[in-house]
């Protein structure tokens, strides 16, 4: 009986049009191309139905080659011959072009076929539609990178959070350590804050925030410069590769943007207009001090500005 029933399946398997109708009907698409001509031998007809061209026009590696994104033509066609080459089984995923026009994510996965010498003799595989997954993986990448964005952003004036802040310091001190640069800080504080919140309410109150956010970001102007959200009206930039004189310059632009933005703030004591207080403070980072002296040095300057007359600008003393 077991005799009988792998001898039918043998049968089977010898039928090339069993495998020629299997083949045929999978979603996946069959090919094979000659490795000594680079001409395809076959490819399945369901190519037709995927991606528009006709059958026939599926002549050399060429055509392959030609109906790929230019964005992923010279990697995969790098990879899938070198690979060929060493006789390696492999996969790669591309985006095809279609007869219309439109791009359709593909796998392709390939195996090499060697002759009785251990020579490469031909190409087999699949290429399968994986347009839908792709789609599904390449939404949730950006969705993830969207929230990791987020996670760093201060949500009411958009600038970086406390957690960036922090990370931000973290590194800007070991860079600067490690190559003897200056590093700078700018703390401000809104002055008399409350007072607007009182005067016109939170919802105003939020408005100011988010336009002075704005101000001092485009007051920090270099790439690597960082403005963050501190606390409810407190703001910190953290200037890398900037000496005293240079932050004190940033500090003073801050200062000329908000005079220029008049906001009126007419329950202020020291102006009808928003004013802040500003602390500044530039180290050399080397073993001797930290990261925790440096940001009270800082603050002890605007606590200073805040302490005297306000609406100015106090630079730390080394
Ligand atoms: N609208 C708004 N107000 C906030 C926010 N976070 C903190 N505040 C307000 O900011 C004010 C800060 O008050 P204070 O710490 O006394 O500071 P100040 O009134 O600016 O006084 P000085 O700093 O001494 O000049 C408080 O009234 C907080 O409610 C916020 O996200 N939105």
């Amino acid at each position: 009986m077991s005799t009988q029933l792998s001898e039918q399946s043998y049968e089977m398997e010898a039928d090339p049009d069993v495998y020629k109708t299997l083949l045929e009907s999978t979603r996946a698409i069959p090919w094979k191309i000659d490795w000594k001509t680079l001409r395809f031998t076959y490819i399945g007809p369901q190519i037709e139905s995927l991606l528009g061209w006709q059958r026939d026009s599926w002549r050399s590696v060429d055509d392959w080659a030609e109906r790929m994104h230019p964005d992923d033509r010279k990697w995969v066609v790098d990879f899938c011959v070198s690979q060929s080459q060493e006789g390696s089984d492999h996969e790669a995923d591309y985006r095809a072009l279609k007869s219309d026009g439109s791009y359709l994510w593909i796998r392709d996965v390939v195996h090499v076929l060697r002759n009785e010498q251990g020579e490469v003799d031909a190409l087999i595989g699949f290429m399968f539609d994986i347009d839908e997954r792709k789609k599904v993986e390449q939404e949730r990448d950006c969705l993830r990178q969207e929230l990791e964005e987020l996670s760093y952003k201060d949500c009411l004036t958009g600038v970086a959070n406390r957690r960036m802040l922090d990370q931000v310091l973290e590194q800007e001190w070991m860079d600067a350590r490690r190559n003897c640069q200056p590093l700078s800080l700018v703390i401000i504080d809104i002055d008399y804050f409350k007072q607007y919140n009182d005067s016109f309410g939170h919802f105003k109150g939020d408005e100011c925030l988010r336009q002075v956010a704005s101000l001092l970001a485009d007051s920090a102007c270099r790439a690597r410069d960082v403005v963050a959200r501190f606390g409810g009206e407190e703001f910190v930039l953290v200037l890398p590769q900037t000496d005293a004189h240079a932050a004190l310059t940033v500090a003073e632009r801050c200062f000329a943007a908000l005079q220029d933005a008049n906001i009126p703030h007419p329950a202020s004591p020291v102006s009808s207009q928003l004013t802040l207080s500003c602390g500044v403070a530039t180290c050399l980072p080397n073993h001797r001090n930290s990261l925790d002296d440096f940001l009270e040095q800082a603050d002890k300057a605007l606590y200073k500005a805040k302490d005297g007359s306000r609406n100015c600008i106090v630079v730390a003393e080394n």
